[in-house]
């Protein structure tokens, strides 16, 4: 049997605590969900990966787990394409598909990498840049998770931020704690105006510093042109202020800032119709749902030709994912944006040994040790695995969560 033939698949879901974090959806649930995975291979080489949590995933990695048995590692794009085959009669959406392929060929080049004693940066054609600049991810966020049935409160040392002074005094704190440049406000939660005024006073603290704004879909085409034309001159970009290829374009055609997103641009088929009609002009990768590393570079290319700019989505995540984010955006030579990372709200749960990556003047150095440069603590993967089981937990559900506090909440995407 070949030393580079994939023996087992071991795929773990854990549950890490998560802050109050408020979006167009509702309110982060105290836990957040996610599934590391450790690709075994014949020689004892283990290759991590991690992805997104909830049943939904757990399962596709499951029947993942069954078919990438005696394939050989050094085979990633036969392994993804063989995941993609298995998943095919109960999943249609490439892109729900693409989730699961996408963790496993993150373990298949960290396990390539250790084989060949090289950072997974290399494998992915070389690192051109030692250190990857993120930006400050600022959310409204209520001081503390209310105490529930019995639970009590669960505080954290960010505090509230529900006003314009809040949103200045939360970037403040990302830029003393991590030294970040770049700041993107998740927007959505409250009136426009309102939240037009907490750009306004971010430009203020933070001169000439790059600013974003993500409302997630939760603006009206005409909302989302009268923020546009408010905010002309302060923001970078604009990211998916309305629904869909369509409703993107039309705001793009009055809008005076580029129009971002990891929304309405999620799957391959999506690139041309959006290019076609100028719906975006910054594209939020996610190497989570593009169908790896190998295949974010790829889509990379694709954006240099026709003139999309690039930039880098994240969702609540630990240090596996971060260490692959910041190897593939080192070999992008066309990273325009600092990417986005949810890392800081992470209250120090890490699988990773040695605790959480460092982010210093708001960058990652690229890991040089063989794969990924992370290794598993195999202890606390055990502690947060045990959390997912007590918790009961099948998915993330923002807005069941806020109606818990606010029973008349209702989930209405455009709000405004
Ligand atoms: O840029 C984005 O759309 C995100 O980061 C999506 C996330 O789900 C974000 O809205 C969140 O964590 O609440
Ligand atoms: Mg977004």
């Amino acid at each position: 049997m070949s030393a580079t033939r994939i023996r087992e698949l071991i795929v773990t879901p854990i549950a890490f605590s998560d802050p109050p974090l408020l979006n167009s959806n509702g309110c982060h649930e105290p836990l957040a969900l996610r599934i590391i995975l450790q690709l075994v291979l014949e020689d004892g080489t283990v290759g991590l990966g991690e992805s997104p949590g909830g049943a939904a995933r757990l399962e596709r990695l499951e029947i993942a787990a069954q078919t990438v048995v005696g394939m050989d590692v050094f085979d990633a794009t036969a392994v993804s394409a063989a995941i993609d085959t298995a998943l095919r009669p109960t999943v249609d959406s490439s892109h729900e598909r693409g989730w699961t392929s996408s963790a496993v060929e993150v373990a298949c080049l960290d396990a390539q990498g250790k084989l060949l004693g090289r950072p997974v940066s290399d494998l992915l054609g070389g690192r051109v840049r030692d250190t990857v600049p993120f930006a400050a991810y600022l959310f409204y966020k209520w001081a503390e998770h209310p105490e529930l049935d019995g639970r009590p409160a669960i505080t954290d040392d960010w505090g509230a931020a529900l006003d314009p002074a809040g949103i200045v005094e939360q970037a403040r704190l990302m830029h003393e704690r991590y030294g970040f440049e770049s700041f993107k406000l998740k927007g959505g939660v409250f009136p426009p105006d309102e939240e037009i005024a907490a750009i306004r006073a971010l430009a203020e603290a933070f001169p000439g510093r790059p600013l974003r704004l993500d409302p997630n879909i939760a603006w009206t085409v005409e909302t989302s042109r009268y923020v546009a034309e408010q905010l002309d001159g302060v923001l970078e970009y604009l990211e998916d202020p309305t629904r869909g290829i369509e409703g993107m374009a039309e705001v793009a055609r009055t809008a005076p800032m580029p129009l971002a997103t990891n929304m309405c641009v999620i799957a391959w088929e999506h690139l041309k119709p959006a290019i076609e009609q100028g719906a975006i002009q910054v594209l939020l990768t996610d190497h989570h749902y593009w169908g790896g590393l190998r295949r974010t570079r790829e889509l990379a290319a694709v954006c240099e030709a026709f003139g999309v700019k690039l930039s880098m989505h994240s969702n609540s995540h630990l240090g596996i994912s971060l260490a692959a984010m910041t190897h593939v955006a080192a070999a992008i030579p066309n990273l325009d944006h600092s990417c986005d990372t949810h890392y800081p709200w992470n209250s120090g749960d890490e699988v990773i040994v040695g605790g959480p990556l460092k982010i210093e003047n708001g960058e990652v150095r690229v890991p040089t040790g063989p794969g990924l440069g992370v290794d598993l603590d195999h202890d606390v993967l055990e502690r947060l695995h045990r959390r997912y089981l007590d918790s009961g937990m099948k998915g993330r559900d923002d807005t069941g969560y806020m109606r818990t506090f606010q029973p008349e909440y209702e989930l209405r995407l455009p709000r405004w």
